[in-house]
């Protein structure tokens, strides 16, 4: 039976350990400031960007909160960027993502400075990650590299097999657990909706990030004996639950737990991570604009 990586525990240390950075920006008044931009009414990118505000009220990050029409004009959301650009008390900007069908994603993620894209999503940024020299790691593969290290699962000389090419997860994720540094030196394959036999690649793997958003498309059999597995999918299913649905990974959970000997839940798992690394980075951001040495956990 696997043991069960706690994320929720894990985001919430690393909420508390930000505490002493945040003083020390305080000391030099400065207060960080996230500003998360929505332009969707899908449910789940509100409850994301809302958990978001919540955690920047938790740990006393400043919090602004821009909403714009899903049907507005591209030009609305990329006037709002330019305004957050010049906002010299803004520190961090987020775009929630999907943007609706009628906006360029790639020409609002270059419209971000690239100095306040704590998503780390502009082409800058990515550049600097594949270098080896991040300057905002993106949050979701960040906080898999903390998810691994707290379960004492070290990548390095391990297989790992990355399901999903996502710019948002599957690019990076790849990038960083294959680099010369700690949290890195795996061997990766990234398999996707064309790759043959996934069964067999996943099967070969000692590490399975799956991050394809098909709700447990993974399942026992397609696991070794002794593997992490690191479940990204976020899944809304049809429940007879309150809210109508219930959260399922891309792992079937019941029976990868008989192989892995860790694993993340869903919920609980990656998602809570993904916010803590955002908080991460905007504290990260603030030093950096504001030459403070931050204590950064
Ligand atoms: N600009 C960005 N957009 C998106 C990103 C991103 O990193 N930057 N990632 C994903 C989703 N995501 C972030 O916004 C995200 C997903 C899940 C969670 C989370 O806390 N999940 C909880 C359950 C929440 C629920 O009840 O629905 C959990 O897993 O326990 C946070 C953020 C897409 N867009």
């Amino acid at each position: 039976m696997a043991d069960v990586i706690d994320g929720n525990a894990v985001a919430q240390s690393i909420r508390d350990d930000l505490g002493d950075a945040i003083d020390t920006l305080e000391d030099e008044r400065v207060t960080p400031t996230l500003a998360t931009v929505l332009m969707s009414d899908d449910p789940a990118s509100e409850t994301y960007v809302s958990m978001k505000q919540d955690d920047c009220a938790e740990v006393g990050i400043e919090a602004i909160d821009v909403e714009i029409d899903p049907d507005a004009p591209a030009d609305e959301l990329f006037d709002e960027i330019d305004r957050l650009n010049a906002d010299e008390n803004v520190n961090g900007i987020l775009v929630q993502m999907p943007v609706p069908d009628h906006v360029d994603k790639q020409a609002v993620l270059r419209r971000i400075d690239p100095e306040k894209d704590v998503d780390g999503f502009h082409p800058e940024n990515v550049g600097r990650l594949v270098a080896g020299d991040a300057r905002y790691k993106p949050c979701t593969p960040h906080g898999i590299q903390l998810l691994l290290d707290d379960a004492g699962v070290d990548p390095e000389g391990k297989d790992a097999v990355i399901v999903g090419r996502s710019d948002i997860v599957g690019k990076p994720m790849a990038n960083l657990l294959l680099q010369k540094a700690d949290g890195g030196n795996a061997t990766v394959t990234v398999c996707h909706s064309r790759t043959d036999d996934l069964a067999a690649k996943t099967r070969a793997a000692d590490i399975v990030v799956a991050a394809a958003g098909v709700p447990e498309m993974i399942d026992g059999d397609m696991l070794s004996e002794g593997v992490t597995v690191i479940d990204v999918g976020i899944n809304r299913v049809d429940a007879d639950t309150e809210k109508g649905y219930e959260l399922v990974g891309d792992v079937d959970f019941d029976s990868a737990t008989e192989k892995a000997t860790a694993i993340t839940p869903v919920p609980g798992g990656v998602g809570p991570m993904t916010r803590a690394m955002l908080l991460y980075n905007t504290v990260k951001a603030a030093g950096l604009q504001h030459g403070v040495d931050v204590p950064l956990p």
